[in-house]
Order: C-alpha cells, then structure tokens, then sequence
C-alpha cells in the first residue's frame, strides 16, 4: 500500500518558488532519506506532506488526501519532528511527551494510565528516564532532540516525518535513535521519510534515497544508485570518494589539498 503519496506537488514561499513539481511516492514500512543541498527544499517537502503549508498538487497520507484529514485524525496518522520544534518554556520533559498522547485523550478526559506508562516507555527507551521532571528548556540539544522524537512516537503515528532527525547527536545515541525507529518500521510497519545530511547513515537506514536540488528531484533509487560521486560531486559540489561499507555506500570527504 502507498502511505504518502506526491504528486505535482509546487509550494511557493514569499515569492520565490520553493518545490517546483515534486513526485514521490512512499510504501507502507518503507524508510526513504531525502538527501539534498542546503536551501534544496528538504524541510519545506516534509512541512507540506504534513499538511503545514498551502501547496498545490496532491498529498494523500494513507490514501487520504492530506487537506481532507482533520487535525485529530492528522495527529494520528502522521508525526513530524521538525528540524527545531517550539520548546514550550517552563514545561518539564514528561509533560512535553505526554503532550504526543492528545490524539488520543478523550475531549474531556484526562490521560489514562496507560498514557503514563507509554511516555514513560519511550523516556526509558530514548534514554531519558532520569530527565522526566527536568524543564525542557534546561536539556542539552542532544537530550531535547531524543525528547521531540519521544513525543512523535508517543503519537503512535503510522508516518514518521523526521526533519534531520540526528543532527545533534553523539554517534551512540545516533544508533540508537535510528536503530529504534528502524525496530518500530520492521515490528509495527511504521513508514519513514527523513530528510539527511549525513549521507552514510542515510544510506545505511533508508531503503531508497531522493535526491531534491532547487525544488526538484534530480534522483532517486538505491542508496547505491543515488551515492555516487559524479551525483553528489554535480549537486553538492563536494569533492568525495564513495567506498563499499559494511551496510552500504560510504560517503568520505576528501580534502583538495591532501595532508
Ligand atoms: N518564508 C520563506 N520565504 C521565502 N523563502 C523561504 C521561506 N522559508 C524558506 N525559504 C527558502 O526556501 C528554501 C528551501 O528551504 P528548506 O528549509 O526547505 O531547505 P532545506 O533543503 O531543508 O535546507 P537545509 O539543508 O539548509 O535545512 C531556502 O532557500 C529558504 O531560504
């Protein structure tokens, strides 16, 4: 089944066009990267399949189209984690995760118990256990960055949208971020679409990359098809080498002036 589907999709910003006519289409369990330069249009992509922005083309989540499903319905179909979310100030860390749970409450209710054990759940399972009480503010980035993907997955969503999902952490939390979202894809058939600068770990996670430049795609297939020098040494214009690694391509700057 397709969980997202893009067709045509233009979203214009200010005056200047953003993404001009951008195809994709993403598999139900599948993780697609969009890769790309910066100002490529990676963030404004994932803004619109959420429903943030006013496009025009088609956005179906699920078979849906994206401006038909309301906002309860949205929330528990797709999270996003945005490249840098609002910290609510003075909030502790529980109450921002439980904040995932909303879709879920009841218009009156409270959140049940289960909704307690689920964010305390994901806290320990992001490492976090100990920072529950913690203001949000307070956290290092690396530690606010497992706390925005906790609320996300606290949604429960059946799409991921991760803008850049990694960016502040050390390499072990890295691991084990992506290695839980990959774990929840292959056990619950989460659908994954991440945009990624790092593009050894975008290949060694993702099944298919996209490779936006100005708004469009200019590639997309098998981290293998996608990560080759002469593509990203033309959209980059990175000087790299690409060497086999034990989960795929493996991207490695090399320097004009070598040492
Ligand atoms: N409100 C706006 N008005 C005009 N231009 C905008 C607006 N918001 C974003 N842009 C421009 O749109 C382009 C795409 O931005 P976007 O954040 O989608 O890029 P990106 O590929 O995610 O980049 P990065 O890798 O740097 O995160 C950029 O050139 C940006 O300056």
């Amino acid at each position: 089944m397709t969980a997202i589907s893009v067709r045509d999709l233009h979203v214009t910003l200010g005056k200047s066009p953003i993404l001009r006519g951008v195809d994709l289409s993403v598999a139900s369990g599948e993780w697609v990267a969009v890769i790309g330069p910066n100002g490529a249009g990676k963030s404004t992509l994932l803004r619109a399949i959420g429903g943030l922005l006013p496009t025009s083309g088609a956005v179906s989540l699920l078979g849906t189209p994206v401006e038909r499903l309301r906002r309860r319905a949205r929330a528990r179909t797709v999270a996003t984690v945005a490249q840098s979310p609002v910290v609510p100030p003075g909030m502790s860390v529980f109450d921002y995760v439980l904040l995932g749970r909303t879709p879920f409450v009841s218009l009156l209710g409270r959140e049940s118990a289960g909704d307690l054990a689920a964010v305390r759940a994901l806290l320990d399972r992001l490492d976090l256990s100990g920072f529950g009480d913690r203001e949000l503010e307070t956290l290092s980035g690396g530690e606010r960055q497992r706390a925005f993907l906790a609320r996300a997955l606290a949604q429960e969503p059946s799409l991921l949208l991760l803008d850049e999902p990694t960016s502040a952490l050390d390499i072990g939390h890295q691991q084990e971020v992506l290695e839980l979202v990959d774990t929840l894809r292959r056990d619950q058939g989460l659908t994954v679409l991440a945009t990624m600068h790092d593009l050894s770990i975008a290949g060694g996670y993702a099944d298919r990359l996209v490779l936006l430049a100005e708004g469009a795609v200019v590639a997309a297939g098998t981290p293998r098809e996608v990560l080759t020098e002469e593509l990203l040494s033309r959209f980059y214009r990175a000087r790299v080498r690409v060497v086999d690694g034990v989960d795929g391509p493996l991207v490695v700057p090399v320097r004009s002036d070598p040492k």
